[in-house]
């Protein structure tokens, strides 16, 4: 087991564990991305996405970066979700210009029956990644790893690309439940798995992207989505050398569900930016803490405006008090276009707005 640098800022991990904090942490989902310059140059290097993703080097590098230009509370692990069905054989590749494709999606019964959860050995790059990159961050900031949820995974395996329907998946789930439930029932031992390796390899919180929870009926959702959400969480080791490993679960889309993912074991909700902070807090008490939930477009506006909508979004959270925890992020990833200062002034105004609410 690696000996890491003792954590110099935990702001973060306690804001999730709902414990006081002197200012709302903050670290945006994407943050190594395309819309910085020295990320564009690094994967130019690498040659292409995977070749970036694949390669322990590369990967540290481009997770560092973020960190190198803002004061940011927390780090990510430079991945994709996509790494678990690409390591159960499903061929994962990115078409120049267009989103992620699998070469052999699940689309008969055959294909779901031959499926099975990888040898994590096989996603070996993934956790000799987080150990460098949790060796190199040298304790400035915790290290979140990551992996898709059970059922977002599997839009993507029976769909083999991104969808804006969903009508093959959908049509399974209707037609042949059981097919479906096979492919989730893997899935969650593979994310469980998966995730606890990260934890093994210095993870020190994980988070569950649920990226097309929301476009699931209710009932479906809860059946396909958070039962097997709630398995994974059911399996993690949450304590590491003694110290608590917290979990986010997001469901992009999940607001009209908070109430139930507040029950599943998760120690953070991530909200979407059509949820109003102050009304989720309510609704969840002191069962989680919550992260988010920034509209990414705003980053468009000027800095005044950026500024006025960051303290519009920490006065609806309101001070945390003993028993809840505000972590602020967007509402989705930052998008490829977004010029570079933006997050400059979103951060400044984070960390020097909560500090002043907390002095009131
Ligand atoms: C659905 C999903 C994917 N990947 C991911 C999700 C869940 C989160 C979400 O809902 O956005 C998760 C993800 N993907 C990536 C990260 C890195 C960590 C971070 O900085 O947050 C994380 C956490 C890097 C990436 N993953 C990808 C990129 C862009 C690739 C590039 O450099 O060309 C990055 C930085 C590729 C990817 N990977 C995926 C898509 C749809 C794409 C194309 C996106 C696009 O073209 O904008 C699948």
């Amino acid at each position: 087991m690696p000996q890491f640098a003792p954590l110099k800022n935990d702001t973060f991990l306690r804001a999730l564990l709902r414990q006081p904090t002197e200012y709302t942490p903050v670290w945006l989902m994407r943050q190594a991305g395309r819309y910085l310059p020295e990320y564009r140059a690094t994967r130019a290097r690498a040659g292409s996405f995977l070749g970036l993703a694949k390669n322990p080097d590369y990967a540290t590098e481009v997770t560092l970066q973020p960190l190198d230009r803002y004061p940011l509370d927390a780090s990510i692990l430079f991945s994709d979700i996509l790494t678990v069905p690409d390591a159960m054989g499903l061929g994962l590749y990115f078409a120049d210009g267009e989103g992620p494709k699998f070469e052999r999606p699940l689309r008969t019964e055959s294909d779901v029956m031959a499926l099975q959860v990888p040898d994590m050995a096989s996603l070996d790059y993934v956790f000799k990644a987080v150990t460098q990159i949790r060796t190199e961050i040298n304790g400035r900031v915790p290290l979140i790893g990551f992996s898709g949820s059970p059922w977002t995974l599997a839009c993507y395996m029976v769909e083999g690309q991104g969808s804006r329907e969903f009508h093959t998946i959908k049509k399974m789930l209707y037609a042949r439940p059981d097919l479906m439930h096979r492919i989730l029932d893997i899935n969650a031992t593979a994310v469980a798995q998966y995730l606890n390796a990260q934890i093994d390899a210095g993870a020190q919180a994980v988070m569950i992207f649920d990226s097309w929870g929301g476009a699931l009926a209710d009932g479906a959702y809860q059946e396909f989505s958070l039962r097997y959400m709630e398995r994974v969480l059911s399996r993690l080791q949450r304590e590491k050398d003694g110290v608590r490993i917290p979990a986010i679960v997001f469901t992009k889309g999940g607001g009209i569900w908070l109430d139930e993912m507040a029950d599943i074991g998760a120690d953070a909700l991530g909200l979407d930016w059509t949820v109003n902070l102050g009304r989720a807090r309510a609704l969840v008490g002191d069962r989680v803490a919550l992260q988010g939930n920034l509209d990414p477009a705003i980053l468009f506006a000027s800095p005044e405006q950026i500024r006025a909508e960051v303290e519009r979004s920490l006065t609806a959270y309101g001070v945390p008090a003993a028993g809840s925890g505000h972590v602020f992020n967007l509402g989705h990833g930052i998008s490829q276009f977004t010029p570079p200062e933006s997050v400059t002034a979103m951060v400044e105004a984070v960390h020097n707005f909560s500090r002043r609410q907390r002095a009131v």
